[in-house]
Parts: structure tokens; sequence; C-alpha cells
């Protein structure tokens, strides 16, 4: 039997297909990738990352490979953060990198990692840019959100009267479209005491997730803002568990664990019936 190698992995329970696919050759339609997210007729995923050379692509980075981010929607985002630190694992496991540091290209452009021995990752996540205060966002009721571009949107409400546990996620929150014309990825956050945030969120693409890698970036971005600086470092604990964020002026990193759960073959006439 024939079939296309897939892999299933996790970073802080924001999981992922990965494909291996070095030149390029798979045809990710938004039907099949929303197919294979599909948690219960498809395998089921936050989102999807092809693994392909960047070469292959004609991309310029430093790194040898490109992360070809999907949302579970089929949507293409600029990056993801967990699904950095899954990608960085998997090119070690199946040595295509060394532990250590290197270099994974992606949509928003080149990111530095470093693969602990314990295959924990460090990534470099580049800039975490507020580009608006006071931004209204309706989760049941309104609150008052930071605009904060880490590659891709993110709109992060700090709340100190409501605990995040409270919230109803289930729906997509209401945003201004104007304001955030391809969407935005939502975050909630309560301040749990000095450099210790608590965090929800409910991703573009995707809806709740139990963990957002560039979330948890922009929620340490917003709230060292309020808090009237912009460097510092704090953990984050998302349903997911538990990630270690850094900010300064232009650049910010993200640590935390990355799983690959398991290896397997996608059927072939599946995958031929999942792309129309
Ligand atoms: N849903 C996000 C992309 C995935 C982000 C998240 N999974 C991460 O770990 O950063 C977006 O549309 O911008």
């Amino acid at each position: 039997m024939g079939g296309i190698e897939f892999l299933k992995g996790h970073g802080t329970q924001n999981d992922f297909v990965l494909l291996p696919d070095a030149a390029g050759r798979l045809e990710l339609t938004e039907a099949r990738i929303a197919a294979l997210c599909d948690r219960h007729r498809g395998l089921g995923a936050d989102g999807v990352l092809r693994i392909v050379r960047a070469a292959a692509l004609e991309i310029a980075s430093e790194g040898e490979w490109f992360m070809d981010y999907r949302n579970a929607d089929g949507s293409i985002a600029e990056m993801c953060g967990n699904g950095v630190r899954v990608f960085a694992r998997y090119l070690v496991d199946s040595g295509l990198a060394a532990e250590g540091e290197f270099v994974v290209a992606t949509r928003a452009g080149d990111r530095p990692v470093v693969v602990h021995p314990d295959r924990s990752v460090t990534v470099g996540m580049g800039p975490a840019t507020i580009t608006g205060t006071s931004v209204t966002v309706v989760a049941g009721r309104p609150f008052s959100g930071v605009a904060v571009d880490v590659g891709n949107p993110h709109l992060v409400s700090v709340l100190d009267d409501t605990d995040v546990a409270d919230l109803d996620l289930r729906d997509q929150p209401d945003f201004d479209h104007d304001v955030f014309p391809n969407g935005v990825n939502l975050e909630f956050v309560n301040r749990l005491g000095e450099g210790a945030l608590r965090m929800r969120v409910h991703e573009r693409g995707v809806g709740e997730t139990r963990a957002c890698g560039t979330g948890t970036v922009a929620a340490v971005a917003a709230a060292f803002h309020l808090a009237g600086t912009d460097t510092g470092a704090s953990t984050v604990d998302i349903p997911g568990g538990r990630v270690e964020v850094t900010v300064s002026r232009g650049a910010s990193t993200l640590s935390g664990p990355a799983e690959i759960v398991a290896r397997g073959e996608i059927d072939d006439a599946w995958w031929a019936a999942a792309g129309s």
C-alpha cells in the first residue's frame, strides 16, 4: 500500500500534523488541510506543518528547511511559534539537523532555534510590535485589548476583574474587521504576579486552542506595555502547559517543550478524495 508519510506532534498541546515533503510536491488544498485537521473525519490537529527545503521553493533563507504552516481551516498564517518548536524537534529527531542552534525559515522570515538536550526548544520569535491600544473585543462583554504584531496579528486583553477561566470562547469573539481585515488571534490574560501570566486564546483559523506560541509572546509584550516597560521575562500558563517568554526592544524568545507523538501513512485514496 502506498501512502503519504505523516507525523503527529504538539507543543504544550497545540497539535500539528507534520508532512515531510522536501521537494514541495504535495498539493495542499484548503479542503485537504481542513479534512486532515478534522478531529473526526481526519487525523485531527490545530494545524499542518509541511517540511520543505527552502531551496525547493526558492526561499532565500539562512536555514535549509522551510516551515509551511497552515491553520486547521486551511488558511495560511505567517508564523506559528509552537509549530516551530515541534518542527525543530522533528528535524533533530530525524537527523536533518543537529541538536543545538540552527535556523528555520518561515513566512515571517528566518527564526533561530536552539534544540536543547531534553528536546525542549527555544525560538527567536523576532519583534513583538505594539500596533494599537484600547482596541475593543467582545467575548460575552466588551474588553479593551492591545494589538500586537508577532509576524501574525494578535489582540491581547489583560483582564483584572475577570478570571479567564470564566470566559465563554466557544464562539469567535467579536472584533473590528476594519482594524483586522485579515482576521486576528485573540488572547485573554490574567496577571498572576511578577513575571507570571495565565492565558486563554481563540486562534484565527482554528478556534480556542490549548496553547498559541505567538499568542504568548503577544501577551507578554502587551502586559509589559501596559505596565510601562518593554523588556523582561515571564512565564505564561496556558491550558496546555507552561512556556517561558522574553521580550526586549525588537526581539523576543519563546521556550517550551515539543513532542513527536506518532508517525504513519495517510491512505492514498483518502488523500485523493480529500483534495477535491
Ligand atoms: N492561528 C495563527 C497561526 C498559528 C499560531 C499558533 N498556533 C502559534 O503557536 O503561534 C494565525 O492565524 O496567525
